[in-house]
């Protein structure tokens, strides 16, 4: 009998071509996920060495951080270095024979988006992209993790990638959520519990009730974060849920060969007594409605809380909060529900699926945002967006004043035209809320879909519960 083994562990040896004496080593790569932003030097490289991408069948390009979201942006950038950036990986794609959604494309969206839904991200295996949130491709039991540019170049040239292995970590949900709470809701509150660092030098595994009763669009939600949690990559063990999920998809398994790879699949899970070298565990029902106050995705409060003080933290945190606070325009002791909102983004490889769209518009039916308030939406693929029109949801969200954008990160991070203008504030459905993230200046608060619905609606930070209270 072998030990008893993790999810982590299964995929691990699965993928080794080679072992060093120190543990190094050599993993087979599965999927390697390309954007317009850390692969121009890889290609080059290849270019350089008159080498070829070693498969070419298992490589998807797709540019997302720098394109705009708005209508002509087939035919022209403003910005020089993101139109040189995207036409680079046009080209690339294009003489390097990889698998490729241009702009033009309807299945074009955010990297982490366009994967899963294209049926490219299956269960058992290694998954990579030169992007940190690459961890959400783990929500199908898929070894998934960010690298940088020359291991970009490396896996392009070998398909293989040289790696350590982390250690075990389990976050165990407990139970059910309640009403108004979401897996973005989970995922934060782990990251609050554990803080940035917690899962350094791990793998996190997600398990219990509360993980198992979510859809894979949740699951996904959750393994996003992993990376701002600290850890390597997040792992779900794959269940009936994500089995449907992937059926039918473009590129998944058909025939023989889905019988023989759910077979496979159905072995993916850890094994009783497998060891884990940390264990957080949270009860499901104890989880509320969060948003983040500060400039870390550690600074995480349900949202019935008030903005802390600097003297609440030790050491080097209260200067952290300190500067926090500043940067935030915040007050001690004010309540976060009094926090008023400038902007409202619902969208990134976080939250911008199908089922966060729903979510957000169930909210929003018949209202109108704040005066004042802009908001914006952007599906994270054009067949997100295309769904969502076929369900009538972008409808209710131009009916209450958002913008209805098309595919990319867009006001995720500042790397193309849709940004926060110095001092505004943004109730942000992504994942990153550190000092200028979403534009120089800007204020940004992490929070589920439904909360920044709410936050739209009211102008102020929101417990969501109270608007669903109204509909019922
Ligand atoms: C630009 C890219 C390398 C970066 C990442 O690695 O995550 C981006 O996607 C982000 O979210 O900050
Ligand atoms: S949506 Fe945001 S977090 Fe996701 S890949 Fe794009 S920039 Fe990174």
């Amino acid at each position: 009998m072998t030990a008893p083994r993790t999810l982590y562990d299964k995929i691990w040896d699965d993928h080794v071509v080679h072992q060093s004496e120190d543990g190094t080593c050599l993993l087979y790569i599965d999927r390697h996920l390309v954007h317009e932003v850390t692969s121009p030097q890889a290609f080059e490289g290849l270019r350089m060495t008159g080498r070829k991408v070693r498969a070419p069948e298992k490589t998807i390009a797709v540019p997302d951080h720098n394109v705009p979201t708005t209508l002509g942006r087939e035919t022209h950038i403003d910005n020089e270095e993101s139109r040189i950036q995207v036409e680079a990986l046009d080209r690339n794609a294009r003489d390097f024979g990889v698998n490729y959604y241009p702009v033009t494309d309807i299945r074009q969206g955010i990297v982490h988006i366009v994967g899963p839904e294209q049926g490219w991200t299956l269960p058992g295996m290694t998954v990579v992209c030169g992007d940190s949130h690459t961890a959400t491709h783990g929500a199908f039991g898929a070894l998934a993790h960010g690298i940088g540019t020359s291991e970009v170049e490396h896996v392009l040239a070998t398909q293989t990638l040289i790696q350590k292995k982390s250690r075990n970590m389990k976050v165990e949900i407990t139970g059910s959520l309640r009403p108004g709470v979401t897996a973005k809701d989970i995922t934060l509150s782990v990251i609050g519990a554990t803080g940035t660092a917690g899962g350094t030098g791990y793998v996190i595994e997600y398990c219990g009730q509360a993980i198992r009763e979510l859809s894979m669009e949740g699951r996904m939600t959750v393994c996003n974060m992993a990376i701002e949690g600290g850890a390597r990559a997040g792992l779900i063990a794959p269940d009936e849920i994500t089995f449907e999920y992937v059926k039918g998809r473009p590129h998944a398994p058909k025939g023989a060969a889905w019988e023989a790879a759910l077979a496979y699949w159905k072995t993916l899970y850890t094994d009783e007594g497998a060891h884990f070298d940390k264990v957080v565990t949270i009860r499901g029902e104890d989880i509320a409605p969060v948003v983040t106050w500060g400039t870390s995705p550690e600074d995480v409060l349900p949202i019935t809380g008030v903005v802390p003080s600097p003297d609440d933290f030790t050491g080097g945190k209260v200067a952290a909060a300190q500067r926090s606070l500043e940067y935030m325009g915040l007050t001690p002791g004010e309540k976060l529900t009094d926090i008023r909102i400038d902007a409202v983004f619902i969208g990134s490889c976080t939250n911008g699926r199908i089922e966060d769209l729903r979510a957000a518009a169930e909210i929003l039916k018949g209202k109108k945002l704040a005066p004042g308030v802009r908001g914006m939406v952007v599906p994270g693929s054009g067949l997100v967006r295309l769904q969502a029109e076929e369900e009538g949801l972008a409808q209710i969200f131009i009916d209450a004043g958002f913008e209805w954008r098309l595919a990319g990160c867009s006001m995720c991070l500042g790397m193309n035209p849709d940004q926060l203008a110095p001092g505004e504030r943004c109730a942000a459905t992504s994942n990153r809320n550190f000092e200028g993230r979403q534009g120089r200046g800007g204020r940004t608060h992490l929070m589920s879909p439904a909360m920044a619905a709410a936050a739209g609606v009211t102008g102020r930070l929101t417990d969501v519960r109270e608007l669903m209270a109204e509909t019922v």
